[in-house]
């Protein structure tokens, strides 16, 4: 199992429960859609499985590594080196070329293949934007760059937080296509919030987040 969620609960100060008891796994290489409404706490389960917050009750269980055991340094080793975020804004740093930001969290990692990463800067496309800076990029183009990124350092879980909630139809299916293409030849595991049916549907299982839990 590579994550495990256990009864979480978790408030924010002030704030009633948004997750009450919340139990969820994914094993290694499958793809999970994360759905609710809006407010129904998608966001704080991602960010709790990224070890980004912390929670107030149950476990988060990641490669073996219950999460409430880990210390700060520990919790960074974590994101580092098993995890990668793609979010809805595409959050590519602005002074750094295409290539650069494609390595920049792999290099951060200690985790650089430039073959890998050569391999994925051909496979989304990017090979003649590679010196171009991220504002010279079309919205599509550049969650590809994300995609890239966070693929990079060959993450055993990939977070996807609404990744085609700024695209339009026809770039949404190509980042759609290239993300679950991605994440199978890797074998990574996949959680991603969606508001869409139609890309829940593309996914092997479905989670619909409710009053606080798992329906
Ligand atoms: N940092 C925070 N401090 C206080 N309350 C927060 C914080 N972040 C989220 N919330 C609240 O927690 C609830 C769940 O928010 P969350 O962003 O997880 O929902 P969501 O399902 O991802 O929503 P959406 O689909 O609109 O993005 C909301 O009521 C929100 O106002």
């Amino acid at each position: 199992m590579l994550l495990s969620i256990d009864h979480v609960q978790k408030s924010y100060p002030g704030g009633r429960p948004v997750l009450n008891d919340v139990s969820l796994t994914l094993e290694q290489g499958q793809t999970l859609a994360l759905t609710g409404e809006s407010g129904s706490g998608k966001s704080t389960l991602l960010h709790l499985v990224a070890a980004l917050d912390g929670f107030d009750g149950g476990e988060i269980t990641l490669d073996g590594r219950p999460m409430s055991s880990l210390n700060d340094i520990e919790r960074a080793a974590l994101r580092r080196n098993t995890l990668s975020l793609v979010f809805q804004q595409f959050n590519l740093i602005p002074s750094l070329t295409i290539a650069q930001n494609l390595s920049i969290h792999a290099r951060l990692a200690k985790r650089e293949d430039p073959e890998w990463i050569e391999h994925l800067t051909k496979r989304l496309g990017l090979a003649d934007l590679r010196n171009r800076y991220p504002e010279q990029l079309s919205g599509g183009q550049q969650q590809r760059v994300a995609i890239g990124r966070a693929m990079a350092i060959r993450p055993r879980l990939l977070l996807a937080d609404e990744p085609t909630g700024n695209l339009d139809e026809t770039a949404s299916a190509v980042v759609l296509d290239l993300m679950l293409s991605l994440v199978a030849d890797t074998g990574a595991a996949l959680l991603l919030v969606t508001h869409s049916n139609e890309i829940a549907n593309r996914l092997d299982r479905r989670a619909h987040l409710t009053g606080g839990r798992i329906e």
